[in-house]
């Protein structure tokens, strides 16, 4: 039987915006307020997904989220119609209202925690969404998160789906952005590595000073539970917190693993020789690549400005890997510098293939964070809904979509225009049925 690793990105929404929302997140901050560009978001992704597709990679579509979230403002108390609710809302508290416009369900990294069945004890494909606790604005995602993953994954005999976590800081979950999976096969069982900011019932442990830890221990040990994984092949790892303070809010932003290769940066992880010898153990015989990055190759501040580990490492179909990295990387001479010279090394890491996904970057997310990984085997994928996997026809269409539907610019002040909550549901509703979902927004229950 063949395996294959399908990647899921997240198809940029209408509100694509720069609200500076996630204070942690270095490049979220420093841009708030600027101007963004929703049809050019979301066409630079296509050509991402449409790229890996030609690269001959299996490549999936994870729908936005209906945004202006306006059942959450009624939530809050506003009431009227809908377009009271986003006049009085965004005249009144308008950070909670900026907040609940952010087309952050693009970065699908955070969308779930995926464990393939082969390494679960029921054989199936577990899927837990996120429940992104640290930020309000994401605290919004992980309901339509479900009943998009449930819409897509839509066949009770291979996929289970999991309720998220409590919604509570302490079992703060994001998905993902900080687990790994290591395997010598993709239908092989392999080591999920579960990397943690924080504990949340001991506070004489390691944490961060400066910025928060959006991922506990305790929720990451829930969802191994949850998916039914054993000790044998698991690895709980905290990540450094010096990094976090320095902006590596998710560990995505200093390391990524891809089969028998964890890229990473010297500083990354609390512990690393202790737990990578565990990683070595559990994964078995065959040797891992453990693929060092020290400061003095590239700085932490480098690696956070350039997303160098935010990058998809792919295995291609001759084998060997090739790194997917934004246009940042390229531009920076240190990093550049390292990536050429990595690929004339003996690693499994052969081809670097650079992409402008700017308008994503701006709000600290690169290419690994809008992808969802799912390892899958053939009888799994014929059991994922079509109509969702990327292919020439169905990249024209959403590009038709976009230009269809799509502002090329907005400011934060445009938020309140009660035109865009229009154009935006009506294009939510038209992609509902160009990727045969069903009914999955609230404006659509
Ligand atoms: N690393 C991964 N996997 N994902 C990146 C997520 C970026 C996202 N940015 C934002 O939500 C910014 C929104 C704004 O400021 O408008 C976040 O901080 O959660």
């Amino acid at each position: 039987m063949k395996h294959v690793e399908v990647n899921f990105d997240g198809l940029v929404g209408p509100t694509h915006n720069y609200a500076g929302l996630s204070f942690g997140n270095v490049a979220s901050l420093s841009n708030a307020k600027a101007t963004s560009s929703p049809k050019s978001a979301a066409k630079q992704g296509l050509a991402k997904m449409k790229a890996l597709h030609d690269m001959g990679m299996v490549q999936g579509v994870l729908a936005p989220q209906e945004r202006p979230d306006i059942a959450t403002l009624r939530r809050l108390g506003f009431s009227g119609s809908d377009g009271e609710v986003l006049i009085r809302a965004a005249s009144q508290a308008p950070q909670i209202f900026q907040a609940v416009c952010s087309a952050s369900s693009m970065w699908t990294a955070n969308a779930a925690t995926v464990s393939p069945g082969a390494d679960t004890a029921d054989g199936k494909v577990h899927f837990t969404p996120a429940n992104l606790t640290n930020k309000f604005h994401r605290s919004l995602e992980p309901q339509t998160s479900g009943r998009i993953l449930q819409a897509m994954f839509n066949n009770g005999r291979y996929f289970e789906h999991h309720t998220h976590l409590p919604d509570n800081e302490h079992f703060g979950d994001e998905g993902a952005a900080n687990h790994t999976r290591l395997c010598s096969n993709y239908g092989h069982a392999g080591v999920e590595i579960f990397t943690f900011g924080r504990y949340a019932f001991d506070s004489s442990k390691p944490a961060p000073q400066k910025y928060p830890a959006r991922q506990t221990f305790e929720a990451s040990q829930a969802i191994a539970r949850l998916h039914g994984l054993s000790d044998e092949n698991t690895v709980f790892i905290q990540q450094n917190p010096a990094v976090i303070d320095q902006g590596v809010f998710h560990n995505d932003v200093i390391a990524v693993g891809n089969q028998n290769v964890l890229f990473y940066h010297q500083q990354a992880f609390l512990d690393t020789e202790q737990k990578f010898a565990e990683i070595q153990r559990k994964f078995g015989d065959e040797p891992v690549h453990f693929i060092e990055v020290s400061t003095n190759e590239v700085s932490v501040e480098d690696a956070v400005q350039t997303y160098l580990f935010n990058t998809q490492l792919l295995t291609m179909q001759d084998g060997h890997m090739a790194i997917i990295a934004p246009t940042e990387c390229q531009e920076n001479p240190r990093v550049a510098a390292y990536l050429a010279e990595l690929v004339t090394r003996n690693t499994p890491i052969r081809q670097v293939h650079y992409f402008d996904v700017k308008q994503s970057m701006r709000n600290g997310g690169g290419p690994a964070c809008l992808r969802l990984r799912v390892a899958l085997n053939d009888t799994e994928l014929a059991a994922v809904n079509p109509a969702v996997l990327m292919n020439d026809e169905l990249f024209a269409r959403l590009n038709q979509w976009v230009d269809k539907h799509y502002r090329d610019e907005l400011s934060v002040a445009d938020l309140s225009d009660p035109q865009l909550l229009t154009e935006s549901r009506t294009a939510l509703d038209e992609l509902t049925q160009i990727l045969k979902l069903g009914s999955v927004y609230p404006f659509q229950l």
